[in-house]
């Protein structure tokens, strides 16, 4: 059965009259994005990890704050989480969407996985992904040491997302973002030097790469804390890419993912939605998916 639709002021139309204020957001993050899947959206498309994945059932165990997961933390609590040394590189993102989010009033939370997945519809081969909105602001800035580094090994990685929520299936599905990024902090001498060498294209070439191309290589002034060598001067190979894609407890989903791109846009969108929820009570969010662009 088709939604019942309702028409905002502006003429859009949406299943949900509260989803209308988003066609004004997206608006705003097209501008800032240039309708394509350069800079900014990458960085929108990172910076929807990192909010999220700070979220830890385990210390809070242990009688500590483990973080709110996807609940804007990164945004509201900026001034403590851009020192988190795995966030480096994330302060221009943060400032162009706090500005946006408070200049329409939603929520930080809500801001950053609506333009992660505006960002993902802007690259070619993208899928369409889900929006849920109704996220509260953050009360509490997400303690340190949540967000994977690229120097960390593939059972701590798997630990750390699990601990959060996520399968590992679910980690690697979620790697397909690498597939349209670029490193700039990790050596500083070659900013740009993207993971695949289609870095606006959201398609299998960097699960291919990373697992079956040849390490002949430090395509800057490396190596570097978290780089392993890469197949060629135009790209950068993260040392946990390469670990996941080889360890036999990820190296066979890897493998099926990189076979079919129709496989791992299905499963990319469908791990981005759970990831967008981590921390979160679904029960007080409401969907407002119509609202994200029909990729072309
Ligand atoms: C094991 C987990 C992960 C690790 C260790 C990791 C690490 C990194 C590192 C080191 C960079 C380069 C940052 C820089 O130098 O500017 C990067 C970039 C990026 N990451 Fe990840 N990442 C992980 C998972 C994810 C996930 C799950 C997503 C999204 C769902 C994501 C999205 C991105 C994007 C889009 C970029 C490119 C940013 C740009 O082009 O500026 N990453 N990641
Ligand atoms: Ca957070
Ligand atoms: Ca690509």
């Amino acid at each position: 059965a088709r939604a019942p639709r309702a028409t905002c002021s502006d003429g859009h139309t949406t299943s949900n009259l509260a989803c209308c204020i988003w066609f004004d957001v997206l608006s705003d993050i097209q501008d800032l994005f240039e309708n394509a899947c350069g800079d900014d959206a990458h960085d929108a498309l990172r910076l929807a990890f990192h909010d999220a994945i700070a979220f830890s059932p385990k210390l809070v165990a242990q009688q500590q704050f483990g973080g709110g997961g996807a609940d804007g933390s990164i945004i509201k609590f900026s001034s403590i989480e851009l020192n988190y040394s795995a966030n480096v590189g994330l302060d221009s993102i943060v400032n162009a969407e706090k500005e946006i989010a408070d200049n329409r009033g939603v929520s930080y939370g809500d801001m950053i996985q609506f333009a992660a997945a505006v960002s993902v519809g802007n690259c070619d081969g993208g899928p369409r992904l889900s929006f849920m909105a109704g996220r509260p602001n953050a009360t509490q800035a997400a303690p340190d040491g949540l967000v994977p580094q690229p120097f960390d090994s593939v059972s701590t990685i798997l630990a750390r997302v699990g601990d959060a929520g996520l399968s590992p299936d679910e980690m690697v599905e979620l790697l397909a973002s690498h597939s349209v990024g670029v490193q700039e902090d990790i050596d500083e001498s070659i900013p740009g030097t993207p993971f695949d060498l289609t870095p606006t294209v959201f398609d299998t070439k960097f699960y291919n790469d990373t697992q079956l191309g040849p390490q002949l290589i430090f395509p800057g002034d490396g190596p570097h804390q978290g780089e392993v060598k890469s197949p060629s001067l135009g790209q950068f190979r993260l040392q946990s890419d390469v670990a996941l894609s080889r360890d036999n407890r990820t190296a066979p989903h890897w493998l099926a993912l990189s076979l079919s791109q129709q496989l791992m846009a299905s499963r990319f969108a469908a791990s981005m939605a759970k990831m967008a929820l981590l921390g979160q009570n679904p029960g007080v969010l409401y969907d407002c998916s119509d609202v994200i662009p029909v990729p072309k």
